[in-house]
C-alpha cells in the first residue's frame, strides 16, 4: 500500500493556482520536492496536512481517504518552514505538546516520546529554553515534536535552510537514520541539490503550480528536457 496518494488535486491561493496534480509516495519512501521559490511546494504540503483548502481531488494516506479530515486526524507529522516552536516553553514541553493537546498527562507524554528523544540525542537538552538553542538543535526539537504522535507520514518544509553545510549534512544524516528507524514515508521540500542527493529515494520538481517531473534525481538530471528543470539545477549552463 502507498503511504501517500494525491489524485487530481487543484487549489488556489490568491492569484496562484496549483494542479491538477497527482503524486504517489511509497511505504517508507523518502521523497523530496524541489522547485523555484513560489512554485507551490508549501501550498501542496499544507494541503496534505489539511491546513489549506483544496478545490478538487482526493488525498489518501496509507489507503485512508483523509481529504475531509481535520489536520489532527490525518496522522501527519509536520515541520513548518520556521520550525514553529513555542519560545516560552522548554524543549521537553515543546516535544510533548501534541500529546498533551490530545489529553495525555505530562508523565504519559514524556514516556511516549522517550524513544524519539533518545534517538535524536535530545535527552541533555530537555530542560533547556528554546531561545538558547543552536539552529541544528532547534531543527531536531521540531522534528521530535513532529514525531511525537507517531505519524504515518512525515512532512518537512525546508527544515534545514537556515543551517550551514556541515550542520545540514549532520542533520540530514540524522533524518535518514530516524526515517529508516521508524520506516516513515517522508515528503521533504528542499532547495539544495546536495541535500536532495543525500536523502532522497524519489524527487519531484514543481514549476508554476504543476508537478513537471517525478523520478530518481540522477535520471531527472540526465534526462529532463524541461527548461525549468535545467535552470533549477543549472544544467547545460542554464542559470537561475
Ligand atoms: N494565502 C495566500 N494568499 C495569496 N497568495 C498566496 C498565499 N499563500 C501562497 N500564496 C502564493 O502562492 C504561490 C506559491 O506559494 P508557496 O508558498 O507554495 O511557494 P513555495 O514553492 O513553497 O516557495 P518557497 O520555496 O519560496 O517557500 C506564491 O506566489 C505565494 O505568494
Amino acid at each position: 500500500m502507498n503511504a501517500l496518494e494525491i489524485k487530481d488535486l487543484s487549489m488556489r491561493a490568491g492569484l496562484f493556482s496549483v494542479g491538477k496534480l497527482s503524486l504517489t509516495i511509497g511505504e517508507g519512501e523518502y521523497f523530496t520536492l524541489m522547485g523555484h521559490t513560489g512554485s507551490g511546494k508549501s501550498l501542496l504540503l499544507k494541503a496534505v496536512c489539511g491546513l489549506a483548502r483544496i478545490e478538487t481531488g482526493r488525498i489518501r494516506i496509507h489507503g485512508e481517504d483523509v481529504t475531509e479530515l481535520e489536520p489532527r486526524f490525518r496522522g501527519v507529522g509536520y515541520v513548518p518552514q520556521d520550525g514553529g516552536l513555542f519560545p516560552h516553553l522548554s524543549v521537553q514541553r515543546n516535544i510533548v505538546f501534541p500529546l498533551i493537546v490530545r489529553g495525555l498527562s505530562f508523565d504519559q507524554a514524556a514516556a511516549e516520546t522517550a524513544e524519539v528523544v533518545e534517538t535524536l540525542g535530545l535527552t541533555p537538552l530537555l530542560d533547556r529554553a528554546i531561545r538558547g538553542l543552536s539552529g541544528g538543535e532547534r531543527q531536531k526539537v521540531a522534528l521530535a515534536r513532529a514525531l511525537a504522535c507517531r505519524p504515518r507520514l512525515l512532512i518537512l518544509d525546508e527544515p534545514l535552510c537556515s543551517l550551514d553545510e556541515p550542520a545540514r549534512y549532520e542533520i540530514c544524516t540524522e533524518l535518514c537514520r530516524v526515517q529508516k528507524r521508524f520506516n516513515l514515508a517522508t515528503l521533504h521540500v528542499c532547495h539544495s541539490r546536495a541535500e536532495a542527493e543525500q536523502v532522497s529515494d524519489g524527487v519531484g520538481v514543481m514549476h508554476g503550480g504543476q508537478l513537471i517531473e517525478t523520478g530518481v534525481l540522477k535520471e531527472i538530471l540526465e534526462e529532463s528536457g524541461h527548461e525549468a528543470v535545467q535552470r533549477l539545477f543549472n544544467i547545460n549552463g542554464a542559470t537561475l
